[in-house]
């Protein structure tokens, strides 16, 4: 009998479902929620409800039950996880992770209520959940940890799953190993991570989740201190709102009011002016970041590797060219690895091929 694997990977704005049976894949769904049912279910836990009604309809459409699963993958919250692996969501785990889920508020991240969404499926039975390959994997050199500020180290946040797993894809299929590759692989999705890989580890990117980089969507990416000063203490404003503003009312979403790159094009093509500077201005951050990676691996990079969704833009892609095309040479795996990459992540340790961490 195969183990039947459901992998659920919810982002910002979209959700993915998989299954697999052993190493086969099934199927996917992957959808992208409109502003409007975003705004529909503003919390937390209204996302809850929403997604996990998504993923039942999912099952359905498919002939599966919930109860046919002998686990469940999912994509993790950027919780400080000592090393790349498939990690069983037990014990201290499961702690870290739900210390991620605020009912109550905005979510911030559909990889912060995924967990409190499989207990509501799983119900009393006691099927093992895992995670694989934590986007907060630390495997920054010794230099790239020190900030200026004493007592606060630089700290990565990059889609570690989805990078680990796309320079894996890129050096199987030109031949070699990843771990005698250079590579800069920007993540272009919800979010944006951009990383320097040499030869397996991923030295230095900028802060995807809530930091330093280019803006993304919704977030802010690098504000200078003086801003965040006036934010912090001139504006009246809260902690959750400063936080809200800059991730969640930034980025494309606070100059044009849409986190859609496909509509910010739309209306270019339509002949906007501010559109299209916001989107070179996208383009422009995007490239200063590859640069910064170009420096970190001394000039000696064999490819600049885009993925997410946003690296489906063809004019993206084209804009970003335009500035650092010297570089490396370019290669585009559009949408991501990350499904099969949690899938089989299980799969090794269901097969006992590998032992899951445990916290
Ligand atoms: N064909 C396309 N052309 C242009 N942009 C696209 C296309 N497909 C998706 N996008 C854009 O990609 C972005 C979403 O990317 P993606 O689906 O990878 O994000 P996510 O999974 O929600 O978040 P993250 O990647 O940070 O986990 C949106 O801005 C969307 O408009
Ligand atoms: C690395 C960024 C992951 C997220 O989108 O929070």
């Amino acid at each position: 009998m195969a183990f039947k694997i459901l992998v659920l990977n919810l982002g910002g704005t979209s959700s993915k479902f998989s299954i697999y049976e052993d190493e086969r894949h099934i199927v996917t769904k992957s959808i992208s929620h409109c502003a409007e049912d975003m705004a529909a279910h503003p919390l937390s836990k209204d996302q809850v409800a929403y997604r996990k009604e998504i993923v039942l309809g999912f099952l359905r459409e498919n002939h599966y039950q919930v109860d046919d699963f002998d686990t469940f993958v999912l994509r993790a919250p950027p919780f400080p996880a000592p090393r790349g692996g498939t990690y069983l969501v037990e014990g201290r785990c499961r702690e870290l992770v739900l210390s991620y889920y605020h009912p109550d508020e905005k979510p911030i991240h559909g990889n912060r209520f995924v967990l409190p969404l499989i207990d509501e499926l799983r119900g009393a039975r006691n099927v093992p959940v895992y995670l694989v390959d934590p986007d907060m994997v630390d495997e920054f050199s010794e230099v790239a940890h020190v900030s200026g500020l004493p007592g606060y180290a630089r700290k990565p946040s990059i889609h570690y799953l989805n990078q680990k797993a796309i320079a894996r894809k890129y050096a199987q299929d030109v031949g070699r190993a990843y771990s005698e590759l250079r590579l800069i692989i920007c993540h272009l999705g919800g979010g944006i991570s951009i990383g320097a890989h040499e030869y397996g580890v991923a030295i230095d990117s900028n802060e995807g989740s809530e930091g330093w980089g280019p803006f993304s969507t919704d977030r802010a990416g690098t504000v200078a201190t003086s801003i965040m000063l006036e934010l912090c203490f001139d504006k009246g404003l809260t902690r959750q709102e400063v936080h809200g503003l800059l991730r969640g009312k930034a980025g494309l979403k606070g100059h044009l009011g849409t986190d859609d790159l496909r509509e910010v094009e739309r209306r270019i093509a339509e002949g906007e002016q501010k559109a299209k500077l916001v989107f070179n201005a996208l383009a422009y951050q995007i490239a200063k970041e590859i640069g910064s990676c170009y420096a970190a691996l001394r000039g000696k990079v064999d490819a600049i590797i885009f993925t997410g969704g946003m690296s489906n833009s063809k004019k993206l892609i084209g804009a970003i060219e335009s500035y650092v095309s010297g570089f490396a040479p370019f290669v585009l795996y559009p949408g991501e690895k990350e499904q099969e990459a949690l899938a089989l992540g299980a799969y090794r340790v269901l097969t006992g091929a590998e032992e899951p961490i445990r916290l």
